[in-house]
């Protein structure tokens, strides 16, 4: 249990600073309750498909073009046609559906040239992204503007406004903010047990200086897992799979992260892996047509790893360099459906030994501790490579990200501070652990 709450307070003499005790309303402004709201969407339940060892019917793709200029093709206008014929009605015809059912056959969503769009209408027409949201500032002040509002920032925020005092009550003040930000039970008393050991060692001279050390602190449990991604070339094409619960972001970040491929100048291709969902084929078709970016997709209810398969057999072809795969959402506690993950792994194996080069775990920034279990279980069906924790700048405490740092040491490729495209950054420990803390301790 932690300490805090049943902590005895060692007797001080009555009168002195350290013996004072709180009145209700400055516990209050110390350490304000994070905002209302900051629930987890819902998850949608679905059934649970029997598990299929079989591999998917694995045809080489027969790769259709729409035509460049044409509409993405909607959802239900991906069945395949299996006649060259039908093939060729589909490249004639562009967007219209064939009816004709049989092997799959990826259709590539070939999007219109990109225009160059003004910053401010970029997000209005893309599904998921409201045209409302606004970039957060590049470097340290777009963290510190975005992070601003989390439990977190204001917990040390109004620890700093009391002037605190170098004692026993700053330590279980830091313990109650730690926990309240969601930091865990287990990672809160490392931080303040190595804490009192120096404090008792004389070694800080004012509460600043223990404050300095806790950030220190901080920072020595996020650098390990700051590591970005890296994209080999020789991994051509680099198969990166995405992977997470519902809601918590996996297709607008892959909306993100191909603008921020494509801007890299490397060729990029998305599968349209969410088969689930009824608008996530049409969102990533959207981002893919905003990006120019192609996209595999064979509507709804598609066999997932099927799609993946396609997917990487055509990017092989055209020599792509990077593959983002999407994937429905599924809660972790459903067997059947990790055990899909497991099964688009095997398929892409099939063409690839080494694919997917990266399992990408979104992960929702509000979910809390929850979050803990969920990357249990990712982790053991499919073998996560790499975090993007989402949503930082909502009603997210922020304190889950230590947390999942500590018990996993899984790298943290990107935080999601926002809703438009630059808003996904690459995870910079230094800059979220001074966005949490008071600017005054920042260096
Ligand atoms: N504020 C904020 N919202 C985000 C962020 N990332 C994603 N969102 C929003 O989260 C919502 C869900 O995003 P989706 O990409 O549809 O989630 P998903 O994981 O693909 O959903 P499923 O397909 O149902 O599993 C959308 O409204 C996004 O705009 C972020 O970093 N910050």
């Amino acid at each position: 249990m932690v300490s805090f709450f049943r902590r005895k307070k060692p007797e001080t003499p009555s009168g002195s600073e350290s013996a004072r005790r709180y009145s209700a309303e400055e516990l209050a402004a110390a350490f304000p309750t994070a905002p209302a709201g900051g629930a987890v969407p819902a998850p949608v339940e679905r059934p649970i498909p029997p598990p299929a060892e079989a591999p998917p019917p694995a045809p080489a793709p027969d790769v259709v073009e729409a035509e460049p200029g044409a509409e993405p093709v909607p959802p239900e206008a991906h069945a395949a046609p299996s006649s060259p014929a039908a093939i060729d009605a589909v490249a004639e015809r562009g967007t219209e559906s064939v009816t004709e059912p049989a092997a799959p056959v990826a259709v590539v969503a070939e999007p219109r040239p990109s225009k160059p769009t003004p910053a401010a209408e970029s997000s209005a027409d893309i599904p998921g992204v409201p045209a409302t949201a606004v970039a957060a500032p590049a470097g340290k002040r777009g963290w510190r503007d975005r992070l601003r509002g989390s439990a977190f920032a204001r917990s040390f925020g109004g620890l700093f406004y009391t002037n605190p005092k170098l004692d026993e009550d700053l330590l279980d003040q830091i313990e109650t903010a730690l926990i309240t930000a969601d930091v865990g039970v287990a990672a809160t008393t490392e931080l303040v047990a190595a804490l009192r050991k120096r404090m008792n060692a004389r070694e800080f001279i004012d509460a600043h200086a223990l404050l300095l050390a806790l950030r220190e602190q901080l920072l020595a449990l996020l650098r390990p897992v700051a590591v970005p991604l890296r994209i080999e070339r020789a991994d051509k094409p680099f198969v990166l799979l995405t992977v997470g619960v519902n809601g918590v972001g996996k297709t607008t970040t892959i909306g993100k992260l191909a603008k921020r491929f494509k801007d890299e100048g490397r060729p990029l291709m998305l599968a349209a892996g969410d088969t689930f969902r009824a608008a996530a084929v049409a969102q990533l078709q959207a981002w893919g047509e905003r990006n120019g970016v192609a996209v595999i997709a064979q509507g709804q209810n598609a066999d997932a790893a099927s799609v993946a398969f396609d997917a990487l057999q055509a990017a092989t072809a055209r020599n792509i360099e990077v593959l983002i795969a999407d994937t429905a959402g599924r809660l972790h506690t459903q067997q059947g459906l990790m055990a899909e993950l497991g099964k688009i792994k095997r398929v892409l194996q099939k063409i690839d030994p080494d694919a997917p080069q990266e399992v990408l775990m979104v992960i929702d920034g509000t979910t809390g501790q929850n979050a803990l279990s969920q990357l249990r279980q990712f982790h053991a069906a499919v073998g996560v490579t790499g975090l993007v924790v989402t949503k930082l700048d909502g009603t997210a405490k922020g304190g889950v990200v230590f947390a999942l740092a500590r018990e996993f040491g899984i790298p943290i490729r990107f935080a999601g501070i926002g809703e438009r495209p630059e808003d996904l950054r690459v995870f910079d420990a230094e800059a979220f652990v001074d966005a949490l803390l008071p600017e005054t301790l920042g260096a």
